[in-house]
């Protein structure tokens, strides 16, 4: 039996496993095939752009690692677990689209009531105290701690569902569009906010967008096109493999080629 310990040397350290696993990843939604065996790794404190046309599956893509998508085939190993696993509950973010937050109440009062689901009890009243006003600092609301939610914009409801989704400060944070609807300054600010749960919490983000621009602040990007991984690398590199200036000219560079492949007139 080999014994580590003997000189005085131990066994080098194991990389971290990675955050998310997927290996013939495939979901059928009513009579659809929406995701096709999709193969892909995201590595434990990174931000990974999910980037497609309408439609693509980045959504479904999404619930699936969420744990909430019916009729999900393949393996999805999320933080070392099955997707959908009790115990990754507390561990996952999840912001979907369409901000989910009770407008008859305040921006605290929102949070208060979801850090009492999260830690109840009279003993963890400082514990939600600090995670509900550190939340709240988190998507700069902190000046409208005290409106009801549903007289704040858009963008600002969409941040009281993130400021929600960090309460438990989680391992892997799953957002869907988050940067819809707000001006440029918001925008940077959030993004700013992703890249310091990244590096100074060692968090794990998924991110979707429409917006192109917003791939280059991605340190890996996942290219979808009609349920299936265009590409996955780096920003740099896509532009570089595909000679393009921009992630928004390699990505149609890809589509071309892929058309080509399957035997398609690339568009003119
Ligand atoms: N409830 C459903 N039942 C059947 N098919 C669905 C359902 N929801 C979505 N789909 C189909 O699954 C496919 C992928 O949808 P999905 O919402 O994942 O795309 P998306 O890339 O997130 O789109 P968007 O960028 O517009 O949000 C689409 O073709 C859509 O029509």
């Amino acid at each position: 039996m080999m014994n580590y310990d003997s000189g005085g040397t131990h066994p080098p350290p194991q990389p971290p496993p990675p955050a998310i696993e997927a290996r013939g990843l495939t979901v059928v939604r009513g009579d659809r095939t929406v995701l096709r065996g999709l193969d892909f790794t995201l590595e434990p404190g990174t931000i990974t752009g999910l980037l497609g046309p309408s439609g693509c599956g980045k959504t479904t893509l999404m619930r699936a690692v969420a744990g909430t998508q019916a009729k999900v085939t393949g393996t999805l190993t999320v933080l070392g677990h099955p997707a959908g696993a009790p115990l990754l509950r507390p561990r996952i973010g999840y912001v979907t689209q369409a901000p989910s937050v009770y407008t008859d109440l305040t921006v605290r009062q929102n949070l208060d009531y979801f850090a009492a689901v999260l830690h109840p009890g009279r003993a963890h009243r400082e514990t939600r105290r600090t995670a509900v006003t550190r939340a709240i600092e988190d998507v700069d609301l902190t000046s409208h701690a005290d409106a009801p939610a549903g007289a704040l914009s858009g963008g600002q409801r969409s941040r009281v569902s993130l400021a929600v989704a960090l309460l438990s400060t989680p391992d892997l944070l799953v957002l869907d569009e988050p940067t819809v609807g707000l001006d440029p300054v918001l925008r940077r600010d959030l993004w700013d906010l992703f890249h310091r749960l990244a590096a100074d919490r060692g968090a794990t983000l998924l991110i979707s967008s429409h917006v192109m621009d917003e791939a280059e602040r991605c340190h890996r990007l996942l290219l979808m096109r009609e349920g299936r991984i265009l590409a996955e690398d780096t920003p740099e590199a896509l532009r570089t493999r595909t000679g393009t200036e921009t992630v928004e000219a390699a990505f149609l560079h890809l589509v071309d080629e892929a058309a080509a492949t399957q035997g398609k007139e690339p568009r003119p």
